[in-house]
């Protein structure tokens, strides 16, 4: 793993260092108690067979109370701690990993699949989240534990805890490092295989009417199949690694036990262990194994957390389109809106979408921006809620560069309503009081109004209550329209910037809507991005959006 990802989680882990430290505390204890429960039930049952007074075995018998106690107390406490140390982790490292995406998003990630996003950024994200409780953990306490039970056992007896030793070296080192080896690929691979499903089941339901339409069902349900046929031969694969290094431990446990036993037998003959010792050494053995088993899983999810650090590192790296400074000047009115000189383009050496483009909007103005399709009219309206920033140039509201600003300073002043405005799942009311959560009802049906959706609205069984579907799926694509067109008049921005509000609209109702958001009083400034000039009369200006520049042919409503 790069040092820098690596580094960056062990940070990103700090503030639940010490409940991280409590947890493998507890666990230590409870491997612990488990190798002394053995140790001391040995020594027990081979004490009592002798026969002795009962109160020769009084401690014995409250050693092995107190550790079988002692074990479940603690494996409780470690599981406890364990699961609060994993959730508050995942909690900061979604917030974190999200916090970096964020920015990158109203610009696109145009590489990215939206399916790849959903089941990658998630699992990759919940793999890190193991890095510290099943990668780091483990290591720890079966370090600990192996360690402390063979000095122990070396104090009995050099040659038992030699042999431990020896036994317990290749459980700690070899079967992680072979676990890590035959898995080497699959980790990503997985991920890989997990993220085509994910995309190619997205595509299948986003793209579900055309694919019946065009007969592509099957086809599409084929590569789904492929992908899941993918994964499942992974998962074998995975699952014959996980029973060879889980049998192989059980190996070393039985042929390390024999060692431990054969060694001891030897002492006891010559004198050097006492017999009732034999057992309690040989289960100590045993038990000590319990501690290592779960490493080659360990040294597996911490090759999975290598590969989830750096797709999320790769996927978060490049730098943001648009970012606040660092010291925002207070949030603009949004009175008075310049363009200068700006040149904004998608790549170096591409060519210029927007080519010296210059435009006053002054307070209350409704101007209508029209153009080919292709003109770049969608990249001028996200400089201007800087969605991102010119290359060259500069945006400049209320006589300051908008990079002076916060970002969310100014998508508050001037509100986009985008081509592609999202609907959430949830009801109209929520869609719309989005902008303005605390908006009262009356606000709310005042902006629908506004919007011309009202009426349908009013005649719903559900109202203001009633649910759009996911992404707006019970809504027409008119009426998906004038809902986001509402969640903008109610923001309360002072400038608007539509982009294309008539679109799947009947020219009726378009020319009303327009007539209503140009004809506006409220002193609102509107700039209007479409297709058709509006209805004669109603925008202060109109201008054309011509290679890379804008023209006025002149003010008024004709064109
Ligand atoms: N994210 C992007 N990456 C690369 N090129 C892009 C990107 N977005 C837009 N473009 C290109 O920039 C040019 C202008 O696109 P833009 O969406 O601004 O045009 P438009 O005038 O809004 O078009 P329409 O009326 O069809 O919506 C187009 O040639 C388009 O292919």
């Amino acid at each position: 793993m790069r040092v820098g990802a690596l580094g960056e989680l062990v940070r990103a882990a700090r503030p639940v260092a010490h409940r991280f430290a409590g947890a493998a505390l507890c666990g230590v204890l409870a491997f612990g108690s488990g190798v002394a429960l053995m140790g001391t039930s040995g020594y027990l049952i081979s004490r009592a067979a002798l026969r002795p007074q009962v109160v020769a075995l009084a401690l014995a018998i409250t050693a092995v109370r107190a550790f079988s106690l002692s074990r479940a107390a603690f494996r409780y406490a470690e599981r406890v701690i364990s699961h609060d140390v994993s959730l508050r982790l995942l909690r900061e490292l979604r917030v974190r990993w999200f916090r970096r995406l964020e920015p990158l998003v109203p610009a696109g990630l145009p590489d990215a699949r939206s399916g790849d996003l959903l089941s990658g950024f998630v699992a990759d994200v919940e793999a890190v989240q193991h890095l510290y409780l099943r990668g780091f953990g483990p290591p720890l306490v079966a370090l600990t534990v192996g360690a402390g039970t063979a000095a122990a056992a070396a104090w009995m007896l050099p040659a038992a805890g030699l042999w431990l030793a020896l036994g317990l070296l290749p459980a700690v080192l070899v079967l992680p490092a072979a676990a890590v080896a035959l898995t080497r690929g699959s980790a990503s691979r997985r991920t890989e295989a997990r993220a085509v499903r994910g995309a190619e089941t997205v595509e299948l339901l986003h793209g579900a009417p055309d694919h019946v339409a065009f007969g592509e069902v099957d086809g599409q349900l084929r590569r789904i199949g492929a992908a899941d046929a993918a994964l499942a031969r992974i998962a074998r694969r995975d699952a014959r690694t996980a029973g060879f290094t889980s049998a192989s431990v059980t190996l070393l446990t039985a042929a390390t036990t024999l060692a431990v036993l054969v060694a001891g037998l030897d002492a006891v003959h010559r004198g050097a262990l006492s017999g009732v010792l034999l057992a309690a050494l040989a289960l100590a053995a045993t038990a000590a194994f319990e501690a290592v088993r779960p490493l080659p899983d360990a040294a597996r999810d911490l090759l999975t957390a290598r590969g989830a650090a750096a797709r999320l590192g790769a996927l978060t790296a490049p730098p943001a389109p648009a970012a606040d400074p660092p010291r925002p000047l207070p949030a603009p009115r949004g009175d008075l809106l310049r363009l200068r000189g700006v040149r904004a383009r998608y790549a170096a050496g591409s060519p210029w979408v927007l080519d010296g483009v210059d435009l006053d909007l002054r307070p209350g103005e409704r101007v209508a921006l029209l153009g080919p399709s292709g003109a770049g009219k969608s990249t001028l309206a996200h400089l201007l809620v800087r969605f991102r920033d010119p290359d060259e140039g500069a945006v400049i509201l209320d006589g300051h560069d908008l990079r002076d600003y916060a970002q969310d300073d100014v998508r508050r002043a001037i509100c986009l309503v985008d081509q592609h405005a999202h609907l959430f799942g949830a009801t109209i009311r929520a869609n719309v009081a989005l902008a303005r959560p605390d908006a009262a009802e009356p606000e709310i049906v005042d902006a629908l109004r506004r919007a011309r959706v009202w009426d349908w609205i009013s005649g719903l069984p559900g109202g203001l209550d009633t649910h759009v579907g996911e992404h707006g799926v019970r809504v027409s694509g008119g009426q998906r329209r004038r809902i986001a067109l509402a969640r903008a008049f109610l923001s309360g921005a002072r400038l608007l910037v539509l982009d294309e509000p008539t679109a799947h609209l009947d020219p009726a109702t378009g020319r009303d809507l327009l007539a209503d958001v140009l004809g506006d009083t409220s002193g609102t400034g509107v700039l209007l991005i479409t297709h058709t000039p509006p209805p004669p009369g109603t925008a202060d200006r109109i201008l054309h959006l011509r290679e890379g520049r804008l023209q006025e042919p002149g003010a008024g409503g004709g064109t």
